[in-house]
């Protein structure tokens, strides 16, 4: 009987040991192309035909492109599974999969921690005015002429977390230890147990009351934009806004605008809606305090994530099913 085809649409930096289960049980298939042009032309040159689970890094998407209906088309017919290296699956085009009968898994919780420590860090930077100190200090003029606006502390102010799954309660739980009084608005209410004391809020509310705002939902067509011109100016005056989840559920256009105006007061930022370009409005703002997509930059993180990602495309290749399909996947027959 001939070994299954696993496809790796990227590489595997630091789960060697893990990977190497998967070459056991599996001939593993890299693609020579570069582009997505030349992706396609290789899928249909056969040189692919048989692999039957892939396994994808987020950065793959230079070799790919976005996997939507056009990709799948060209894909041998034979693959069923595709295991994305990340919790956040907005390069892929879930419904296209599902009607090319191809079930998807992420990797929930290994994130979690990164993210949210990340996200505590940019919170309390951006509450404390540091990106215009630290400018200044580089710039050899200690704090600056004038010094940076005094900051806030977190203690006592409100946290509005649009978004409580796995990283947004992460941040709660974290937000707690600096004395932060945390409200959420989530699709559904959490059970008390998850909610651990948080306050479910409608969105005007945690818009109109919160202090600090955290963005923790997920990219998808319902999501883009949540945070657009009509929500800027909801908010309380001079909130203070973090970003952790993905660019474009904020409008960047309209954030910049915001921080103009001082509605926004200040933003801590690790994704952008076109990245790697970052909107000229956010670099040149001093109260804009940002990093390049480092949410889930650590050793531990990335190797949790790369043995969870190989997790399922075991579980795929032995038993044809996976630890942690999509949620809107769930439910379906593999
Ligand atoms: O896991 C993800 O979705 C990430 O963005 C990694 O930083």
């Amino acid at each position: 009987m001939s070994r299954p085809k696993v496809l790796l649409l990227g590489k595997i930096d630091h789960a060697h040991v893990a990977w190497q289960t998967i070459a056991d049980i599996a001939d593993v298939i890299q693609p020579k192309a570069t582009n997505r042009d030349e992706f396609i032309v290789e899928c249909k040159s056969g040189a692919l035909d048989g692999i039957s689970v892939a396994y994808r890094t987020f950065d793959s998407v230079k070799i790919t492109g976005k996997i939507d209906s056009e990709l799948l088309d060209a894909f041998p017919k034979s693959i069923k599974f595709l295991c994305h290296n990340g919790a956040g699956y907005d390069q892929i085009d879930i419904p296209a999969c599902t009607a090319h009968d191809v079930r998807v898994s992420n990797t929930p919780t290994a994130v979690d921690d990164a993210t949210a420590d990340v996200t505590i860090w940019l919170l309390i930077g951006a509450l404390r005015n540091l990106p215009i100190g630290i400018q200044a200090l580089r710039a050899g003029k200690w704090r600056g002429s004038p010094p940076p606006k005094l900051g806030h502390d977190p203690q006592g102010k409100i946290l509005g977390i649009l978004g409580m799954g796995g990283i947004g309660r992460n941040v709660a739980t974290k937000a707690r230890a600096f004395g932060m009084r945390i409200r959420y608005h989530n699709r559904s209410r959490l059970s008390p147990e998850l909610e651990d004391g948080a306050e479910y809020v409608s969105l005007e509310t945690l818009l109109a009351e919160s202090d600090v705002l955290s963005l923790n939902l997920p990219l998808n067509p319902s999501t883009r934009h949540t945070i657009a011109a009509p929500q800027f100016a909801l908010m309380k005056p001079g909130i203070v806004i973090v970003n952790t989840a993905r660019g474009a559920v904020m409008d960047e256009a309209a954030l910049v605008d915001a921080l103009a105006s001082g509605q926004v007061s200040s933003v801590g930022l690790d994704v952008y809606e076109n990245e790697p370009e970052i909107h000229p409005g956010l670099l040149e703002n001093p109260n804009v305090l940002l990093v390049p997509h480092m949410g889930t930059w650590t050793q531990e993180t990335q190797q949790k994530m790369e043995e969870w990602t190989i997790d399922n495309v075991r579980l795929a290749v032995k038993e044809g099913k996976l630890k942690s399909i999509v949620p809107e996947q769930t439910g379906l027959a593999a």
